[in-house]
């Protein structure tokens, strides 16, 4: 039910519940406590109650026996003993005493056990006080008596006994109120017995009282005196009173029979002898003639009063037996509510345990309900996340697929299309689920790769690449298909390829295309055993036109050259151009050299004609070298060389020449080739030097500077000329490290001569073009500086005209950068190369160099006079030094210094020299100064 109850309620609920329930145990288990307390208190104080009442009985005892004491010690003092009766009497006394104490000091006992239970009690330690009156009071009236019982001394009047007693008995019935009010909240089952056992002690007392009086005036056989007579009358009148009101309880209802039947036997005592004793007593004691002795009054009045002593002590029986029963009762509440609260505790403790449980299993199988609930919702939100993305991602890939340029088509194994994208329906000019034709597709049969023709989207033919998938469509075995349209590709891929293998100016092939045509055709001929002869023609003085007419003309012209080579063989045939003007032709299927022969006189004769070219007329020849496969060689790179070596010698016979291959003109070749593998060996082996030849100030007559010129000697060759060994240096790739090689030298050099104080002067030395296009030479110069300590203001840089305008912009970075240094820049050969004065205006140059093909001819030639003349006026107008090359006559220095060239070089002062001849004519320089040097002495 509780489950049933908590399974309807919230987690909070739960919480509510348990600690309601928890709450209402533990106050529950507070009121049984606290009731069990009580009850323990009840308990305690009815214990401490029936230790009262016991000690109240004991007092009472101990009074009544007093009063006997009194009564009986009153009479020995009283009267005459006869001394034989003395001891028996005085050990009926003593005994009484001893009775008396005992029955008193049990009482003490048990008070001050409850003096100690409950200290707080005031009212019951000022009852204790009494006792120790008492005792006093006790101790000296007794001993008083005694010693006149015995006769030792001393009087002691049977008044002041009696007295004394009474007080005694006084402090005992205070000390027994003191118990009773302190102790004792009489329950009203008690009630009646306490106030019965009260009027019986009072009336006991008092009839005790009346006894040790009336039985002091028998012994002394002693009228009543008056003050006698009043108090016995007092005594008479409460003993009356009260056996009036324990009379009158016998019509009580419910009072105790035993108290009925003892207050009976009580009745019946004092009714007979006693009352008769006590009426004649009364009526002689006037006279004082009484009728019986005072034992004997003691003897009837004591048994009488012992009746009356009797009914207090049933009542005293039965207050006890009540409180006992209180006790007994209260005890047993006690155990009673402790185990009700054991057995409580228990069942809270298993209540409060199941309903936690219980909670607490609910809670969890609410929280496992809870957890479920969110993972179901977690779940289905995630599912509709998921199906939210599936269906996003199937709109994506239709998108993908519908609007891909690939084409996608599924064709059934029938050819049927099953499928097909817009860019594959465009593509193969498909109607939707028609059978494909494409013979193409349909052939392959589940996988492959092939290329077709489609349509393209501007209704163009284009090329795709389809690759051919086997697949299943709705379960069925089909075909994938994907068309890529290469058609960019494939136009690129040619375009590509035929720049490749062509001349990009001439579209003539080139010489990766003219090679492989050759090897082609040499397996050919070697089949059909046939010959071929191969053309190299090289356009004569090509340079100096393109120099001089502009590329633009010079491309023109190459063209032009490249169509009538066309013209002049077969279509078969193949003609490529190798570079710059060099082109070669390749003719099949020739049968006899007489037939080459014909071929290539043709060729010339067709080249060899006047070119009208944006206005210029141009008179063209070329030099033509042949060979002829097999007879002069049987290998593709072989031939083309030989047929190169041939046009070399055609060209050296003078221009517009033909030659055919000889061997010996291989030797040339082979000199190359053993020049080029010497080179590499020449710079280990230390083969390279320097000379230097001097320049000339025409007007100082001093060496003002020299040209460091780079010498070979080869162990094989001898000295070899740089104008043969640089250019292989090049081609070798030798070139930059050679040259750095000679910066180095001459730098080292020249800083040598100036550390041995000769006149310090600036030493150009020569670039290739290649060495400025490698782009080290700024920094390999400003190392070569840094390493030799030269001044950079003693190394001059020469650069021919060529090599600066072939690409002036890049070389004017350079330049800038080397002046920045400090070093020097002159043209070399200035006036070969049809410089751009525009530019010549903004590189950074310090020096031209008149070339040597201009002084030659000087003064025999007056068109090379005039370019002199020129360049020395155009250095002038531009304030640069300009120096004379190549000077070797009179003449020659003379018509320079006419035209205001102050600087000259050339043999006629002295041929390039070894490093010590240079130094001594330095030197010699230094100290002869102008007399000292022949040729000086000429000027
Ligand atoms: N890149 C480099 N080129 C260099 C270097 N050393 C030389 N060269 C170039 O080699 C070419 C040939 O030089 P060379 O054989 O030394 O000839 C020089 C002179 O000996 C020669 N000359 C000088 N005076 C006269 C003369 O009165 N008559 C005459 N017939 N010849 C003479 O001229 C050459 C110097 O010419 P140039 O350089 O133009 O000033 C030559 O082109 C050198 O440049 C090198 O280290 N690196």
């Amino acid at each position: 039910m509780l489950y049933r109850f908590l399974k309807k309620r919230t987690n909070d609920s739960y919480r509510i519940i348990t600690a309601t329930i928890v709450l209402m145990a533990l106050a529950l288990l507070f009121f049984a406590i606290q009731s069990t307390w009580r009850a323990w208190d009840d308990f305690y104080a009815s214990a401490a109650r029936a230790e009262a009442s016991q000690a109240v009985v004991q007092l009472m005892d101990a009074s009544n026996i007093r009063a006997k004491e009194r009564g009986y010690t009153l009479a020995l003092l009283s009267g005459p003993v006869a001394p034989s009766d003395i001891g028996q009497k005085l050990e009926h006394i003593y005994a009484l005493r001893q009775q008396g104490d005992i029955k008193f000091d049990r009482a003490v006992l048990l008070a001050s056990q409850l003096v100690k239970k409950f200290p707080e009690n005031f009212i019951l330690r000022m009852g204790l006080q009494h006792v120790e009156e008492v005792s006093e009071l006790k101790r000296s009236a007794r001993e008083r008596a005694d010693k006149r019982i015995l006769g030792e001394g001393g009087s002691f009047p049977p008044g002041e006994w009696f007295d004394s007693l009474t007080e005694t008995i006084n402090h005992e019935q205070h000390f027994r109120n003191f118990l009773s009010t302190a102790m004792i909240e009489a329950p009203v089952k008690n009630g009646a017995y306490w106030t019965i056992r009260n009027w019986v002690w009072l009336l006991s007392e008092y009839a005790g009282r009346e006894r040790a009086l009336l039985a002091r005036h028998i012994l002394t056989q002693a009228p009543l005196t008056e003050s006698s007579r009043y108090e016995l009358n007092q005594f008479h009148s409460v003993v009356e009173e009260h056996i009036g009101h324990i009379r009158r309880i016998r019509h009580e209802a419910g009072i105790d029979k035993r108290l009925l039947d003892a207050i009976e036997q009580m009745d019946k005592a004092i009714s007979g002898e006693y009352a008769v004793a006590r009426q004649e007593l009364y009526a002689n004691s006037l006279t004082a003639s009484y009728t019986i002795t005072g034992d004997q009054w003691l003897a009837i009045a004591t048994q009488a009063i012992d009746s009356i002593l009797n009914v207090s002590q049933v009542c005293s029986l039965i207050i006890e037996e009540n409180v006992a029963q209180e006790k007994h009762f209260k005890s047993a509440m006690v155990i009673l509510f402790s185990l009700m609260i054991i057995v409580f505790v228990f069942m809270v403790k298993g209540a409060i345990s199941r309903v936690t449980e219980t909670t607490r299993a609910l809670i969890e199988e609410k929280k496992k309900a809870e957890l479920s609930a969110n993972k179901l919702e977690e779940e289905i939100a995630e599912r509709n996340v998921l199906e939210k993305n599936l269906l996003n991602a199937q709109q994506n890939f239709l998108s993908l697929v519908m609007l891909n340029p690939t084409g996608m088509i599924i064709l059934d194994t029938n050819d049927r299309c099953l499928f097909s994208n817009p860019a594959a329906q465009v593509m193969l000019d498909l109607e939707e689920d028609g059978v494909v034709t494409n013979k193409r597709l349909t052939s392959v049969p589940y996988s492959g790769r092939t290329e077709l023709d489609v349509h393209c989207e501007a209704n163009l033919w284009g090329i795709a690449e389809a690759h051919i998938t086997e697949t299943s469509w709705n379960g069925y075995p089909s075909k994938l298909i994907l068309l890529h349209d290469i058609t960019t590709r494939k136009t690129v891929e040619n375009e590509i390829k035929h720049m490749a293998y062509h001349d990009g100016l001439t579209g003539l092939a080139n010489r990766t295309l003219f090679k492989d045509r050759l090897d082609q055709a040499i397996k050919r001929a070697k089949r059909k055993e046939t010959l071929i002869v191969i053309l190299f023609i090289d356009i004569d003085k090509f340079k100096v036109i393109n120099d001089s007419l502009g590329h633009a003309v010079g491309d023109e012209l190459l063209c032009k050259v490249s169509g009538k080579l066309l013209c002049c063989v077969r279509t078969d045939d193949t003609v490529g151009r190798m570079g710059g003007d060099e082109f070669t032709v390749l003719i099949e299927d020739v049968t006899s050299p007489q037939d080459a022969d014909v071929i290539v006189e043709k060729i010339q004769r067709e080249l060899t004609t006047t070119y009208v070219i944006n206005g210029h007329v141009i008179h063209l020849s070329v030099s033509i070298g042949t060979c002829i496969f097999p007879q002069d060689a049987t290998d593709t790179d072989r031939l083309i060389q030989l047929a190169d070596t041939a046009m070399f010698h055609a060209k050296e016979s003078g221009r517009g020449e033909v030659r055919a291959f000889r061997p010996e003109m291989g030797e040339r070749f082979n000199r190359r080739l053993r020049l080029e593998s010497r080179l590499h060996r020449a710079a280990d082996k230390k083969e390279f030097f320097v000379y230097y030849q001097p320049q000339v100030d025409l007007v100082t007559k001093r060496i003002i500077g020299a040209e460091a010129l780079l010498r070979w000697e080869d162990q094989e060759f001898g000295m070899i000329s740089p104008v043969e060994f640089i250019p292989v240096l090049e081609d070798i790739g030798l070139i930059s490290n050679v040259g750095k090689w000679v910066l180095e030298e001459v730098c080292t050099q020249n800083k040598l001569w100036q550390e041995r104080n000769l006149t310090p002067i600036p030493i150009s030395v020569n670039l290739s073009p290649l060495q400025i296009v490698l782009q080290t030479l700024e920094e390999d110069v400003y190392s070569v500086l840094q390493k030799t300590g030269l001044e950079s203001k003693y190394l001059e840089l020469e650069i021919t005209e060529t090599a600066l305008m072939k690409s002036p912009e890049a070389c004017a970075l350079i330049l800038q950068q080397l002046v920045a240094m400090g070093v020097r820049i002159s043209i070399d050969d200035f006036g070969t190369g049809y410089s751009s004065l525009s530019y010549l205006k903004k590189l950074p140059i310090t020096k031209l160099k008149v070339d040597r093909s201009f002084v030659m001819e000087i003064p025999d030639n007056i068109s090379d006079m005039s370019i002199t003349t020129a360049i020395i006026g155009l250095g002038q107008s531009l304030n640069l030094d300009v120096i004379a090359e190549g000077v070797e006559t009179l003449e020659q220095i003379n018509f320079l210094r006419e035209r205001g060239c102050r600087e000259v070089q050339g043999f006629y002062f002295s041929q390039p020299l070894p490093v010590h001849q240079f130094e001594e004519l330095l030197r010699a320089q230094s100290v002869m100064h102008v007399e000292g040097n022949q040729r000086f002495a000429l000027l």
